[in-house]
């Protein structure tokens, strides 16, 4: 298995997931290189959610599979922070029993964990609230003080699971900045259009659970089967 030091690039290859009759994912394949920024995006219920708990191990793909730098790889949840690999949640899953910087402790990985999480969360703008329990602060807080969770251990993959719901545009410009200075591989899934074109080098369109389009947001943005699938789910 690849340990962290050799972490480099995370590939799927043909990735199908079937529950019971539906088919989440359809032979999906995506190779996410080392420093890119890649958004996966898709109507409501098109698998994007489905492809994240894959990389994760929360998922058995039906068939396909993943590699890491090329070898053979099966993704185990409890291995994912050995791997450098951190993913926020879409809602903003913190223990209420533990003030702000120890929920952001338990995502560190070294002995100096404390001083450590209170640098992600000043790096996230909420180094004030280190001592605060998340429950009582407003979403929006809470949305940073997860990805300064996610941070703390300085992944080499960053997982974000719509990440900039619930906030506002104040808030998401602040986000789209703070995804492109991390230097880290990120793998972003979002409705925020505005915030995907702008952060994302590369933009995977799922629809149905079928790959429909794959490339820079300036094609993605320009390509009509986006377009159709967007426009057919609102219709
Ligand atoms: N554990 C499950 N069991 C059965 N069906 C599931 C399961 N997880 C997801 N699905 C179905 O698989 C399809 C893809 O779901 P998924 O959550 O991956 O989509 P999504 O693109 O993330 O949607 P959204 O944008 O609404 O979050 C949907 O039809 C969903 O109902």
């Amino acid at each position: 298995m690849s340990t962290d030091s050799q972490l480099k690039e995370l590939a799927l290859h043909d990735i199908t997931v079937r529950f019971g009759g539906l088919t989440a994912l359809d032979s999906v394949s995506l190779r996410v290189a080392p420093g890119r920024i890649v958004g996966v995006i898709g109507p409501n219920g098109a698998g994007k959610t489905t492809l994240f708990n894959v990389i994760c191990g929360f998922v058995q793909p039906t068939s396909g599979s993943l590699t890491l730098d090329g070898s053979p790889w099966r993704p185990r949840p409890h291995h994912l922070s050995r791997l450098g690999i951190a993913r926020t949640l879409q809602g903003v899953g913190q223990f209420s029993g533990m003030t702000v910087l120890e929920n952001v402790m338990v995502g560190a990985r070294h002995r100096h964990a404390e001083s450590e999480a209170l640098a992600a969360l000043d790096r996230c703008g909420v180094a004030r609230y280190a001592d605060a329990h998340p429950g009582a602060l407003p979403y929006a807080i809470r949305k940073r003080i997860e990805l300064a969770r996610a941070l703390v251990a300085k992944p080499r993959i960053l997982m974000l699971d719509e990440p900039a719901g619930g906030l506002d545009a104040d808030e998401i410009a602040w986000l789209g900045a703070l995804i492109k200075e991390t230097g880290t591989t990120v793998l972003l899934v979002e409705h925020h259009m505005d915030l995907v074109m702008s952060v994302c080098d590369e933009i995977l369109v799922l629809d149905f659970g079928k790959s429909i389009a794959l490339g820079s947001p300036a094609e993605i943005s320009a390509n009509p089967k986006v377009t159709e699938a967007y426009l057919g789910a609102a219709a």
